[in-house]
């Protein structure tokens, strides 16, 4: 085995991605990425004892190189003797139906349809090719979207049976292993289309963060991530057993504790309504939670909008949460 694909075995390893007796299904789209890792996963099958197969999307945004991205994968599959999935989205029309963009509409269908086949055929897993790069575009990506700090987080390497083994490698590194194992791939024009966000921040803003502060960015990026990742976990810990002390901070029938609310700081005021809000699929944006915690500041009969339908009433001591018009 050669260096990078020790570091692939020991990734899977240590962060469980992988283990004894999984199907792994790996998303393919025929660019240098995924097929890295797909070469990556065949060279260390034998000691991973896991069972592989493609899954492919063709998007059809792209005409014949679409076209040719998918016979170029059957035809890769073919030569490892690996099971391909296949499927064909209309995404433009996805697009215009659902008031989307094109790059959602992509990401929807495709995680849509991994889903099935992965229920159909019974796989455990879903490989994805994101990268060092990946990480931090979407990382800067959320920034200028405004961001909470999970959205600092990035992508994830383990979420549910989602899995990415290649977020600690470098563009580079993968470019350099196809070369050496004479593996060839396909390029997507449409990254060089700086009309989609992810590629101008690709392609113009982290080059040019790049030139004025060399070898900065991906390393800090990457910490940010770490420890927003880390925190996230430690929080969701903290307040579960939060939760679990003082049971006015859980949501039940609609409600919470006023006065245990008011024994926080504010920001555990606000991971408290931030979770009661989620469990009731309401919108959460730093807007209502400042009026929810301004609200826990004034005085009993008060209401307020918290976003679409939901309404909150301070009433008999609780936050009483509710859609219709009349009041608990
Ligand atoms: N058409 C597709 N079919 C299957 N999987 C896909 C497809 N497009 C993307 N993916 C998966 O999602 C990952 C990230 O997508 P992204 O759009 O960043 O990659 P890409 O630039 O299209 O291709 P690659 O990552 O393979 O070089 C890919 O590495 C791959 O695992």
């Amino acid at each position: 085995m050669n260096r990078l694909e020790k570091k692939f075995l020991e990734q899977l390893r240590t962060r469980r991605l992988v283990e004894e007796g999984d199907r792994v299904l790996v998303a393919v789209s025929g660019g240098p990425d995924s097929m890295a890792m797909l070469s990556l996963f065949c060279a260390v099958r034998p000691l991973l004892r896991a069972e592989l197969a493609v899954a492919h999307c063709n998007f059809q945004l792209r005409g014949a190189e679409s076209d040719g991205d998918e016979s170029f994968v059957l035809d890769h599959c073919r030569s490892l003797d690996l099971e391909c999935f296949v499927d064909h989205f209309d995404t433009l029309r996805f697009a215009g139906e659902w008031k989307r963009s094109v790059e959602e509409s992509a990401r929807i269908l495709r995680y849509t349809f991994f889903r099935q086949v992965m229920e159909q055929k019974g796989f455990s897993k879903i490989a994805t090719g994101h990268h060092v790069n990946d990480n931090a575009e979407t990382i800067l990506f959320n920034l200028f979207r405004g961001v909470s700090l999970p959205g600092l987080r990035g992508i994830r390497a383990l979420n549910g049976k989602i899995i990415r083994p290649m977020l600690l490698f470098h563009k580079a590194d993968m470019v350099a292993y196809l070369k050496e194992k004479g593996i060839t791939s396909r390029t997507d024009t449409s990254n060089y289309a700086n009309d989609y966000d992810r590629n101008f921040i690709r392609n113009r803003v982290i080059p040019l963060i790049e030139e004025r502060f060399a070898g900065k960015l991906m390393p800090s990026l990457r910490r940010v991530s770490e420890q927003a990742g880390e925190l996230s976990e430690f929080l969701e810990l903290y307040f579960e057993n939060l939760c679990e002390r003082e049971p006015g901070l859980a949501l039940n029938e609609g409600k919470l504790s006023v006065f245990a609310l008011q024994q926080l700081t504010v920001f555990e005021q606000k991971e408290v309504l931030k979770r009661a809000l989620r469990d009731l699929h309401a919108v959460v944006d730093a807007r209502t939670l400042q009026k929810l915690v301004d609200l826990l500041g004034s005085q009993p009969g008060k209401m307020v909008m918290a976003g679409g339908q939901l309404r909150v009433l301070w009433k008999d001591g609780m936050l009483c949460f509710f859609r219709d018009s009349a009041p608990p």
